[in-house]
C-alpha cells in the first residue's frame, strides 16, 4: 500500500485517538535499532520465506489464508476451522494475543502479527516453534519494543508512521486488521477470519491481566475495534480478496 493512501486514515486516527506522532517514530527508532543489531527481513525475503513453507504448497494456486483475532468467538472459531477446513492449505496469522489461544490447541501460527502486548512467554514460545514474527512499532509500546525486540529472531518490522530503514508500513491499525493488510499484500485471495467480532466485548487472550474469560472492553479498546472493522471492510471493497468472517 503507498503511505499516502494509508495516511489519510492515519492522520484520522493520530486525531481521533489523540496520539503523538513524535511517539510513534521515536519507537520506529528503537524497533529499527534493535532490527539492526539482530537482523531484519526484508518484504521480499519474508515473502520468499512464506512461499517457501512445505505445508503450503497450493499456496500459489490458492493463496488462502487464515487470520486469527483476541474475540470471544476465537476458541469456538479454531474448532470450527479444524473441522471443517483443509488447515494445512492455508497460511495462519495470529493477531498477538491469539497465539496464546493457538498454543493452547496446539496449533503454531505461521506467522504472528503483534504490538507486544499479548502475554510475551507465549509469544516467545511459539516464536521458538516456527513462528515469523511481525513486530509492529508505535507510541504506545516504546518500552516493549526497547526491552523485547531484541528477543525475537525471524521478523519483520513494521511502523504506522513514514517507514525507514529496516521498517515496512504495510497499513493497518490493529493487529488484527494489520494481519489483514498483510496477507493481501502477500498476494491472498481469500482469507477467512476468526475470532475477529469487533463489537463490546473483549477476551483474556487480548487483555492478559483481567481475570474473566470474556470482559465488556473499555472505550478505547471499543473505538479500537471499530476502526479495525471499518479497516476491514475498507480494503475488503477495495482489493480482490475475498474476505469471509466466521464471527459475524
Ligand atoms: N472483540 C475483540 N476483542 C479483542 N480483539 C479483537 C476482537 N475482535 C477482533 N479483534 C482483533 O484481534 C486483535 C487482537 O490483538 P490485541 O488484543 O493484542 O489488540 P491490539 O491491536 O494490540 O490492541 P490494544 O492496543 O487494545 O491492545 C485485535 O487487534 C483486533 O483486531
Ligand atoms: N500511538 C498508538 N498507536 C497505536 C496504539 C496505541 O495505543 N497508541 N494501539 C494500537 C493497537 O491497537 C495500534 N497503534
Ligand atoms: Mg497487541
Amino acid at each position: 500500500m503507498k503511505f499516502e493512501t494509508w495516511n489519510k486514515w492515519y492522520n484520522r486516527i493520530l486525531n481521533d485517538f489523540n496520539f503523538s506522532k513524535d511517539d510513534d517514530e521515536k519507537s520506529a527508532r528503537y524497533l529499527n535499532e534493535s532490527l539492526e543489531d539482530t537482523g531484519a527481513y526484508s518484504f521480499d525475503e519474508f515473502l520468499d520465506y512464506v512461499n517457501s513453507l512445505n505445508n503450503h504448497k497450493e499456496l500459489n494456486q490458492n493463496q488462502l489464508f487464515v487470520v486469527f483475532g483476541a474475540g470471544p468467538s476465537l476458541k469456538e472459531n479454531i474448532k470450527c476451522i479444524q473441522e471443517e477446513f483443509d488447515i494445512e492449505n492455508y497460511i495462519s496469522i495470529a493477531a498477538d494475543g491469539a497465539t496464546t489461544a493457538l498454543l493452547e490447541e496446539d496449533l503454531v501460527p505461521d506467522i504472528v502479527v503483534t504490538d507486544l502486548d499479548g502475554k510475551l512467554e507465549d509469544l516467545l514460545s511459539a516464536n521458538e516453534k516456527g513462528s515469523f514474527f511481525v513486530l509492529h512499532a508505535h507510541g504506545n509500546n516504546l518500552e516493549e519494543i526497547n526491552k523485547y525486540a531484541r528477543r525475537f529472531k525471524k521478523v519483520l518490522g513494521t511502523t504506522q508512521s513514514f517507514p525507514h530503514g529496516n521498517l515496512y508500513n504495510l497499513g493497518g491499525f490493529t493487529d488484527g486488521d494489520r494481519a489483514v493488510f498483510l496477507a493481501i499484500e502477500l498476494g491472498a485471495k481469500k482469507i477467512i477470519l476468526a475470532g475477529m467480532d469487533f463489537g463490546d466485548m473483549t477476551t483474556s487472550y487480548s487483555r492478559p491481566n483481567i481475570t474473566s474469560k470474556i470482559a465488556k472492553a473499555d472505550e478505547i479498546k471499543q473505538k479500537k475495534l471499530k476502526y479495525a472493522e471499518k479497516l476491514i471492510d475498507w480494503i475488503s471493497n477495495n482489493e480482490n480478496a475475498e474476505i469471509i468472517n466466521l464471527s459475524s
